[in-house]
């Protein structure tokens, strides 16, 4: 968790600054349809290496998925806590869930 804190600050400071020094930098300067399409892609790289048996190639593909995404959020002014906090919510929705079953 600490590791996503820190790559959205760092996200956050790169946004605005020199598109020839930083890939996020120019990756935010390009707009929302483009992140959006990275994302895309990174999911369908994901999902295909998934089904290969390289494990490595998951942890990358992986990777490069969560990053896109996080850069998404920052497109989208969404703090990655409202994520976690959305993530909580459900966590303790399917628990409501699970002792009704139960009591059932
Ligand atoms: N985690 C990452 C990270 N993961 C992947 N990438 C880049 O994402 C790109 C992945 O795109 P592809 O694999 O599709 O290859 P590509 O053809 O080069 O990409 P496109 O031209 O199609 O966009 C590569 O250029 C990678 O270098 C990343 N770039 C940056 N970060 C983090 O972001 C921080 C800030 O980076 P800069 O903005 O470059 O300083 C870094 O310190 C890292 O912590």
């Amino acid at each position: 968790m600490d590791t996503l804190t820190t790559l959205e600050t760092v996200i956050a400071q790169r946004q605005g600054g020199d598109p020839s020094a930083s890939y996020v930098a120019r990756l935010l300067a390009k707009g929302l349809p483009e992140i959006a399409r990275k994302v895309g892609e990174e999911a369908v790289e994901t999902a295909v290496a998934a089904l290969a048996h390289d494990r490595q190639d998951v942890v990358g593909e992986a990777a490069d998925l969560i990053f896109h995404l996080m850069v998404l959020l920052r497109a989208r002014d969404i703090p990655l806590a409202e994520v976690c906090a959305e993530l909580d919510r459900r966590e303790g929705t399917s628990g409501i869930a699970e002792k009704a079953s139960r009591s059932e």
